[in-house]
């Protein structure tokens, strides 16, 4: 692409807003995790880099964000709002430059860029998170606005297309220049998404899990060798169904032509880490598939009642509790892709469990308690005040975090039905039927997905599911509360709201000491569903 558009006289800018890490064996399977990730990363050419939330829930993730990935993108990585305890100095510093800036290649583009983070709170206390509304009213950052040589800014980052913090970015900018183009570029939110916040500025958010290269163009930005006499640059997006087939379109090249040797070369080291982590090895063998959000809750092919009433009643049970009933609570959230039917290997288990949370509980709590608690967590939008501060203590957190944003669409009373997620890898069939896949309205309307797709029906979830574990079927007066150690703050909220006075961070115990949901699913999967021959996919 890079070729094509420089011939054309144009710039191609290669831009990632953040959390490369979690959700994929090539990432979580290795030891230290990311090992063969960084050294395929290291071989992109990206231009602007960002740090997600992803990259800082736990201190040897944001460390090694520092030491590896800062390094090898030293000159394009940008963390305007995140600091970092340096694991050498020990001393806090910024993860990476504030800012930069930069001219392009072809058209002499003067470019002031930004790289932020949304207002996250969930970080392990090795980094500091700063409020962009804070950020932006530092010097360097009212410094950097008021550059003279300036064509267009160019605002990064891990933060929502629509949403306070790059609001608040657009009217700093905006109140200093009125008149220069600012092109962001957002995330977080795992969905498509396009904003228009006036003629010379928009936000383009490129969905989830890399399934979608966000495309966008500018043409027209007034530059010092081509001045446009105060005419508005056209901004154009297109969402991108990241498969060959798009690429082969876009590029102009088929299966002969498209493949670089850089290219070949990356996919071979891919293919190698991948043998080298047996992300092929298969541990058993799905018998239907089992959907997040395109089945109702519960259901026989939703995936959370399949954790419920199996997984979690069939292998959860500390040795110290002996027959203890006990109530294991578990948010959404923790789950992150569906599970299909076939062969479930290596790479599918960190796919959909890639978190490293313990379980931990709390004993003897009244049923009765629990249910409330349950009420609280799922019927409540806000267990806490912002400055109370429990992951901004929104309890929509700990549901999968697309429906955090089909909520958005619901209370602004648009057609929910419209941002459909796509769970299957998206491309036009051979016979030309029309697969299904993201159908997106933005606001610039339906025309920006590159790929026309059937929709995909969505069902919301519950923020948290539970299982009873018990020897009989009879409700228990007390039991323990079982949870993942992600939900503890919330739940320590959620408790005070339901009545129980218990501080889970202080009265919590660990339960099945070093064994997370990942270790349990797999377990299950091998004792439950093993292969046979007819099953293979
Ligand atoms: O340990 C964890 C960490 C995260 N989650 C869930 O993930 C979302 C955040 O996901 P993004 O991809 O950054 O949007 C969080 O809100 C939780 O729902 C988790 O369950 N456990």
């Amino acid at each position: 692409m890079r070729e094509k558009v420089e011939a054309q006289g144009r710039d191609l800018l290669v831009i990632e807003t953040g959390d490369r890490v979690e959700g994929n064996g090539l990432y979580d399977s290795s030891d230290p995790k990311g090992l063969y990730l960084s050294e395929i990363l290291r071989h992109q050419s990206i231009d602007v880099m960002t740090s997600g939330n992803h990259e800082l829930y736990k201190q040897n993730t944001s460390e090694s964000e520092c030491l590896v990935t800062v390094h090898d993108f030293k000159d394009n990585y940008l963390a305007s709002n995140i600091d970092i305890i340096d694991p050498e100095t020990q001393e806090l510093v910024p993860l990476a430059e504030r800012y930069k800036t930069f001219t392009t290649k072809i058209q002499g583009i003067r470019i002031v860029a930004f790289g932020f983070l949304f207002d996250f709170t969930g970080n392990y206390n090795n980094t500091v998170v700063q409020r962009v509304e804070d950020t932006i009213q530092e010097e360097w950052f009212q410094n950097a606005i008021r550059e003279k040589e300036v064509d267009l800014f160019l605002v990064a980052g891990h933060v929502p297309a629509h949403s306070p913090e790059y609001k608040a970015i657009f009217k700093a900018i905006r109140s200093i220049r009125p008149d220069i183009p600012i092109q962001f570029f957002g995330g977080h939110e795992h969905i498509r998404d396009y904003a228009i916040y006036d003629e010379k500025a928009v936000s383009l958010a490129s969905g989830r899990f890399m399934e979608t290269i966000g495309f966008m163009s500018i043409d027209g930005l007034s530059t010092k060798n081509r001045p446009t006499a105060g005419r508005n640059p056209v901004f154009k997006r297109r969402y991108i169904d990241n498969n060959l087939h798009s690429f082969y379109h876009h590029t102009s090249s088929d299966k002969d032509t498209f493949h670089t040797e850089k290219g070949i070369n990356v996919s071979r080291l891919i293919a190698e880490s991948r043998t080298t982590l047996e992300l092929d090895k298969i541990y058993g063998c799905v018998p239907r598939d089992l959907w997040m959000s395109r089945r109702p809750y519960p259901h026989d092919a939703s995936v959370y009642t399949w954790l419920e009433q199996d997984v979690l009643v069939d292998l959860l049970s500390d040795e110290s509790r002996m027959d203890r009933p006990a109530v294991a609570v578990v948010n959404t959230g923790a789950i992150r892709f569906d599970v299909f039917k076939g062969s479930f290997t290596q790479d599918t288990v960190w796919t959909i469990s890639p978190f490293t949370n313990q379980f931990r509980f709390v004993k003897d709590v009244p049923y009765g308690k629990v249910q409330l608690i349950m009420d609280v967590l799922n019927k409540q939008t806000k267990v806490v005040r912002r400055d109370d501060d429990a992951h901004g203590g929104d309890v929509d957190a700990l549901a999968p975090p697309a429906q955090v944003n089909h909520r958005r669409w619901l209370d602004s009373e648009m057609d929910g039905t419209q941002q459909i997620l796509s769970e299957a890898l998206a491309e036009q069939s051979d016979s030309g039927e029309v697969i299904p896949g993201y159908t997106t309205t933005d606001d610039a309307g339906d025309d920006g997905d590159d790929t026309i797709h059937s929709s995909i029906p969505y069902y919301r979830v519950p923020n948290c599911i539970q299982a009873l574990i018990s020897a009989n079927e009879s409700i228990p007066e007390t039991a323990d509360l079982v949870y993942n150690e992600f939900i503890e703050p919330y739940l320590t909220l959620a408790a005070k709201f339901a009545g129980l006075d218990v501080d889970f961070g202080k009265e919590g115990e660990s339960y099945m000491a070093g064994v997370t949901m990942t270790d349990l699913i797999l377990r299950w999967v091998k004792e439950n569903w093993p292969c046979d021959d007819s099953m293979h996919i």
